[in-house]
């Protein structure tokens, strides 16, 4: 009978009652081949990662012991100073790199974030958005493909484009210009999204899609145009929040660390998605300049201004798929959330608090 199987060894008990142990197993690896074979390390990409959802993703996946991340970045909008606490950590390692280019590394997860999210940023070079959207999206398949990683797309409510469902599930197929000024963005997403699909079909990619919706957080850029970091910046300075024209559109907003843990759930999870993460909690645009001029600053002034076009007139995410297939919902509150994020700022641009 065998008792015991330890250390290379096994024990068998004799008929005669004695115990007699032999060593039919093989030796006990070396403490470095254990290290480097047998431990449950996970090595993860993030590309994007300087960014900010991404450097507050890398925060989260650091905090595991077992997991080594590389961030892939070429600070286009994103900086090494949201990734500064990590910089000279074993564990942690930091490629300048442009995703447009191939770019090969031994991993096991890859989140694929590397993209200008910000209307702005993303229309300054529309063409190099798509590149971005389109030739990245391929090269990290391509990786993903070659070293056997799962791989996972941070896509964006803009699929919807100016949505006619509303709220919008995943089955919505959306309301998109092909030739707008915001195309580059949102069609790149969603030629994204189908090179996703196409590598799972045809390759057997192990694959997600998360669909984000309007995210806001610490360590935005301060002037990166969009509409959350905007009015808290011009409250700070005391100057009049602009609130595009009409006003009365609408968008979700999530709070970043809220959204982290819906990438993370999806991640580990065994649903490919699209998934729908998101805020259900609807606002105007004019109902947030008044929450953030009545949170931070009721001395200045909502000044209506030019919008741009093709800007979608509401949107709002149904996340019944979240709740029942990743155990997600939201827990911040936008009236919670902006106060984190004021702090922030207020130190970011040497604003401090009167009393
Ligand atoms: N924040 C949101 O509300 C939101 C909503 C929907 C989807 N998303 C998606 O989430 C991701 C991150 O968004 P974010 O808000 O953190 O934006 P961000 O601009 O702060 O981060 C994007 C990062 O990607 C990097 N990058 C851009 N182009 C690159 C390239 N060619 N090669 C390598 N790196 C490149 C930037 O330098 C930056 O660090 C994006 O894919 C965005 O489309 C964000
Ligand atoms: O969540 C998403 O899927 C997408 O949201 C954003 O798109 P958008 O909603 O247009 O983001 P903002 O630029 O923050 O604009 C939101 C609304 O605020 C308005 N706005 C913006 C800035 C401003 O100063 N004032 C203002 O009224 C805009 O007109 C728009 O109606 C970005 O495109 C992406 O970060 C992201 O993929």
């Amino acid at each position: 009978m065998r008792l015991k199987i330890s250390r290379g060894t096994m024990t068998e008990k004799l008929s005669n009652g004695d115990h007699q142990t032999t060593s039919k197993l093989p030796p006990t690896p070396s403490p470095l081949r254990n290290s480097k074979f047998l431990q449950s390390n996970m090595r993860i990409l993030v590309t994007g990662g300087a960014g900010f959802i991404g450097s507050h993703l890398v925060d989260r996946l650091m905090e595991n012991e077992k997991n080594e991340v590389i961030v892939v970045d070429n600070y286009f909008t994103g900086s090494k100073d949201n990734l500064r606490r990590w910089i000279g950590h074993p564990r942690f390692e930091l490629i300048r790199h442009d995703v447009t280019e191939p770019i090969l590394v031994e991993v096991d997860q890859i989140y694929h974030l590397a993209c200008p999210a910000s209307p702005i940023f993303y229309k300054h070079n529309p063409v190099k958005t798509i590149k971005t959207n389109v030739i990245g999206t391929l090269n990290m398949l391509g990786l993903a493909k070659r070293v056997g990683a799962r791989i996972l797309l941070t896509s964006t409510s803009e699929v919807y484009g100016d949505p006619l469902v509303h709220p919008q599930p995943e089955s919505y197929w959306g309301n998109v210009n092909p030739i707008g000024v915001r195309s580059c963005y949102d069609e790149g997403k969603r030629v994204a999204e189908t090179l996703m699909f196409d590598y799972h079909r045809q390759h057997g990619i192990e694959i997600r899609v998360a669909r984000i919706f309007n995210t806001y957080g610490p360590r935005m850029n301060i002037d990166d145009g969009r509409v959350v970091s905007n009015f808290i910046a011009q409250a700070l300075r005391g100057e009049p929040l602009t609130v595009q024209l009409p006003g009365t559109q609408t968008r979700s907003f999530c709070y970043v660390s809220d959204l982290v843990d819906g990438l993370i759930r999806l991640m580990e999870g065994e649903n490919t998605g699209p998934i729908n993460l998101g805020n259900p909690g609807e606002f105007t645009v004019l109902e947030l300049a008044k929450t953030v001029k009545e949170l931070i600053n009721t001395e200045v002034e909502i000044k209506m201004v030019e919008n741009t076009p093709d800007d979608p007139r509401q949107r709002k995410p149904d996340i019944t798929k979240a709740k029942e297939v990743l155990g997600w919902e939201p827990k911040v509150k936008l009236r919670d959330g902006l106060p984190l994020m004021e702090d922030d700022f207020r130190s970011r641009l040497g604003v401090g608090k009167q009393k």
